[in-house]
This record gives structure tokens, sequence and C-alpha cells, in this order.
């Protein structure tokens, strides 16, 4: 078919990071990171315990302190707020699930959809790249069957597992350029992390994700591309495979012998 990947242009990458540094608490915590996520399949950050994962994400919503550039298919979008950023389509799924405990399934989900014509261009006309509103809904139901039979249960009486598929499921009802993914299969049993990896696995045919992941084997199932973070700092980028496939770099760059797939949480 004409409509291949292959004949698609050359793939421009959709969020580029030049030199972002970010402060917390009057300390910086980021230093002059630089790194681009192509604009399709999942591209993962790794890095061990606190070298500044959460906080480079956070970064690029605007979310802490911060200078540097932040380019979203080619548009500065750095100087603007939280908001702004995210209303151009930069979905977010925290590490802490997020989900409103006291509200059923249904109440977060119907929370969580911008409403069309509020967001950028592709919204207001009604249809987007990734599909109209209807669209995606349907997506979401399709992806998450057990969400559409527990609508009415309260979310903070889910699982782990569970909440951490209604957290994705409200990224994926909005149009999103990329979704930025923090630790989702984090604390969770491994037939659950098998479980939420597949979902992503589907959900990055659709939008391309920018992961922050620790355990390997999600990693390696899911990602195309690796940034490695140490101390605030880029220290390797690159294809997963040539990563994965080379135990001394994973040793030395991750602190993961031979056999152990968790980098240290
Ligand atoms: N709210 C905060 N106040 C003070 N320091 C913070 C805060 N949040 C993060 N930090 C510090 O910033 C650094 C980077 O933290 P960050 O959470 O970005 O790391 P991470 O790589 O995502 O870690 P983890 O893998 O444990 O989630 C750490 O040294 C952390 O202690």
């Amino acid at each position: 078919m004409s409509g291949s990947r292959q004949a698609r242009p050359a793939e421009k990458p959709v969020l580029e990071v030049r030199g972002l540094s970010a402060r917390i608490a009057g300390q910086e915590v980021v230093h002059d990171v630089s790194f681009e996520v192509p604009a399709s399949g999942v591209t993962a950050v790794l890095g061990r315990n606190g070298v500044g994962k959460t906080s480079t994400l956070r970064a690029i919503l605007g979310l802490v302190e911060r200078s540097g550039e932040v380019l979203l298919d080619g548009v500065r979008v750095d100087g603007e707020r939280t908001d702004r950023i995210v209303r151009r389509g930069v979905g977010y799924v925290p590490e802490d699930r997020e989900v409103f405990a006291g509200l059923t399934v249904a109440e977060n989900l119907r929370l969580a959809e911008r409403r069309a014509g509020s967001g950028g261009r592709a919204e207001r006309s009604g249809t987007t790249a990734h599909g109209t509103t209807a669209e995606r809904r349907e997506l979401v139901d399709a992806l998450f069957p057990d969400l559409v039979k527990r609508a009415g249960q309260r979310a903070g009486t889910l699982s782990g597992g569970q909440q951490q598929m209604v957290s994705l499921a409200r990224a994926l009802l909005n149009e999103n350029r990329i979704l930025l993914v923090d630790e989702p299969t984090k604390g969770l049993a491994p037939r659950i992390v098998t479980e939420v990896a597949e979902t992503l696995a589907t959900a990055a045919q659709t939008v391309p994700v920018l992961l922050v992941e620790q355990n390997l084997q999600v990693v390696e199932r899911l990602a195309e591309r690796v940034v490695v973070i140490d101390a605030g700092r880029v220290v390797h980028t690159g294809p997963a495979r040539e990563l994965l496939d080379d135990p001394e770099l994973v040793q030395r760059l991750l602190g993961v012998s031979a056999g152990e797939t968790e980098v240290a949480r």
C-alpha cells in the first residue's frame, strides 16, 4: 500500500529537547539535557533512581523551573504555560497515576476529555490525525474492556494496575501529538506489568510515546530507542537493541547485572 511507513515523508522528530535544565527547590537537578523523540514508536528514558527522569518530563511540561528549548513539531513551546503545552497535544500520565479516588471510572474519563474546540487547530476542526473524539473513545473502550465493565466503580477502589489503565485511558481520550508516560509499571504484579505493557504497545501505534521505565523487559518489548540519564545528564542515546544486547553497557549505565531486569527504583 502507498500509505506504508516508508512512504511517509522523512520523519521529523515530534519533540526536540535542547539544552534543557531544571531546578527544584533552588537546586539544578537536570543539566543541559538534549534529545529527540521521533514521530512514531516508543522512546524510553532510563536511568538509576533519582537521576532526573521524572524531572525531565516535568521540565518539558513546564511544571518545574527550567531553561533551554523544547520544540513540539518544530515549534518552540518552552516559553508557554503548562496548560497551553498540554492543549498543543502533550499528554501526561504521571508516576502516581492521579485518579480521582472518589469518582467513578466513567466520571474520571469524562473529566479528562479536553473539550473539542478548546484545543489546537486540528481539535477545533473535530477531526484529527488520531481520529475524531468518537473514534478515540472507541479505541479506549476497545483497549480497556475492564474499565467499561467497571464504569460505575469508584476509582479509589481499583487495583494499582486498573488505576494505571484509567490514567492511560484518560490520556488517550484526547488528541495528543505525544504521550509522556512515567513509570507505568511501578509497583505492579508481573502479570499486570505484561498487561500494561501490551496496552501501551497498542496505544503507541496511534501516538508516539516518551516512556520512563525501569523494567528492562518492558523496555525491550516496547522501545525502539533509549535515552539514558545519569546525574541529570544524558549519557547515552541510541537504538534500544544496541543497549540491551550489551550487558556491559547496561551494567555500566544502569547498574543492572546479567539476569536482573529492573533498574533500581
Ligand atoms: N519536590 C522535590 N524537592 C526536592 N528535591 C526533589 C524534588 N523532586 C525531585 N527532587 C530531586 O531531584 C532529583 C531528580 O529526581 P527525579 O524524581 O527527577 O528522578 P528520577 O530519575 O525520576 O527518580 P526515580 O527513578 O526514583 O523516580 C533527585 O535528586 C530528587 O531528590
